[in-house]
């Protein structure tokens, strides 16, 4: 999530009379609620959700220590209740979930939302003793389990829910929230002066602005910064920084040559849309095939003449660093990578394709050569308006450290060798 720098800068734009991106007013304070609510679950902090059959008190089950819990009980109308993903649930229950079906129509289109969002989570029943911290954070994390003094059942979830565990995922958290009912219009008029001290404490948001934050923060992007970087596989190489509307993740494109100048006269440029992987773009680790797609790609694309290769900040398909260190620890238990997603409670690649799609539209560049082995990518950007003339295999070889990875990725995504 942003820095305090970002959001300093965030704050300077605020009073800038030109703030870059031309976004409603509306669109930008929604956006603006959106960050920060997952800021205040990342730090423990209640935050309220509007909207049908709501409003819904909600807390991340990481994060919220003694106080928070404090906070939603004292604002709370009814018994609270842990929103989780069917697939951690399960695995709490000892026993299968069915899943929940889909999301509700229209908060979602195929091809452009993430394909890992959306199904709709389940609630178990908190018993007094599980209301606790520590229980609390078992209860959300596989990699953390205990023993406790009290199970859990199955009940009805909240009709907020599924926007709940979206707000988590934003915060790149574990989808787990503690949740309970809150009087509709009962809190700021005829509730007890403590109470209503407590809600006009925390951020109050509609559900459906969170739903709506990842298209708009990927449509909003735009360009703030770019500069010549010589690089050892390309010496013509500039990089071109992008921003969201609202001070958030920046993304980076990597211009190998001259690819506008290539569109422009009528070609389809090479284009990688690479995800970050600290690990494996930085370290050089073993566990994947970043590194060598990464420096591959930018190979390539100079040997071809031009390019464009995506940073994007979508570590571990989306579920963030932290998460995908606990899906290592889970793969190395023995799940693969796809069900040791799941187990943490996302799907199995969170990423959207409007970020790279938004990217390439600023660049000017609408028709492309996509490298890649990953089927979703190539229908993903096309759904999001980009011509993808065609696909450019992207593989290297097993390191013998790799190997059931991508055979993973071949069995179970899908991936074309
Ligand atoms: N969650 C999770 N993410 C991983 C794992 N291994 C690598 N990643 C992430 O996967 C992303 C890289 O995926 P991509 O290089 O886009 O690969 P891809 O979707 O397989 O498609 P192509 O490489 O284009 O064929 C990076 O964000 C990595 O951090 C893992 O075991 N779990
Ligand atoms: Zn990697």
């Amino acid at each position: 999530m942003t820095t305090i720098g970002q959001a300093a800068e965030r704050h300077a734009a605020a009073h800038d009379p030109e703030p870059g991106p031309a976004l409603p007013d509306a669109a930008s304070l929604a956006m603006r609620a959106v960050h920060r609510a997952a800021s205040d679950l990342r730090r423990g902090t209640p935050v309220l959700l509007t909207g049908p059959g709501g409003p819904l008190i909600i807390a991340a089950a990481e994060t919220v220590g003694a106080r928070g819990l404090a906070e939603l009980s004292a604002l709370a109308t009814g018994p609270a209740v842990l929103l989780l993903a069917t697939t951690r649930a399960a695995a709490v229950l000892h026993r299968p979930v069915p899943s929940q079906g889909a999301i509700p129509a229209g908060t979602a289109s195929r091809g452009v939302e993430p394909k890992g969002i959306q199904e709709s989570p389940v609630a178990l029943s908190l018993p007094p003793a599980l209301l606790d911290p520590v229980h609390l954070r078992s209860l959300a994390d596989p990699v953390a389990e205990q023993l406790l003094p009290a199970t859990p059942e199955l009940t009805a979830p909240p009709p907020l829910a599924f926007a709940a565990i979206a707000l988590a995922k934003l915060g790149r958290l574990l989808p787990a929230l503690v949740a309970a009912p809150v009087a509709a219009h009962g809190v700021a008029t005829t509730g007890s002066l403590p109470r209503q001290e407590a809600a006009a404490a925390l951020l109050s948001l509609p559900a459906a602005d969170v739903l709506a934050y990842p298209s708009t923060a990927a449509t909003s992007l735009t360009r703030v910064a770019e500069a010549q970087v010589p690089l050892e596989d390309s010496s013509e190489t500039r990089i071109v920084a992008f921003r969201a509307a609202d001070g958030g993740i920046e993304h980076l494109a990597i211009l190998v040559g001259d690819p506008e100048g290539l569109f422009a006269a009528g070609g389809a440029p090479l284009v990688r849309a690479h995800s970050e992987c600290f690990t494996g773009d930085l370290l050089g680790s073993l566990r994947c095939d970043c590194g060598p797609q990464l420096r591959g790609a930018i190979a390539r694309m100079a040997k071809d003449g031009a390019g464009v290769l995506l940073y994007l900040a979508q570590e571990g398909r989306g579920i963030g660093l932290v998460n995908k260190l606990r899906a290592y620890t889970l793969q190395d238990q023995g799940l693969d990578t796809l069900d040791a997603n799941r187990a943490l409670g996302y799907g199995a690649d969170e990423r959207g394709f409007m970020v790279a799609a938004t990217m390439l539209r600023q660049l000017g560049i609408t028709r492309v050569r996509l490298l890649t082995n990953n089927p979703d990518k190539l229908s993903g950007l096309a759904a999001c308006g980009i011509d993808v003339e065609g696909r450019e295999p992207h593989s290297f070889a097993a390191n013998g450290v790799n190997d059931h990875y991508l055979e993973t990725k071949a069995e179970r995504f899908g991936h074309m060798l």
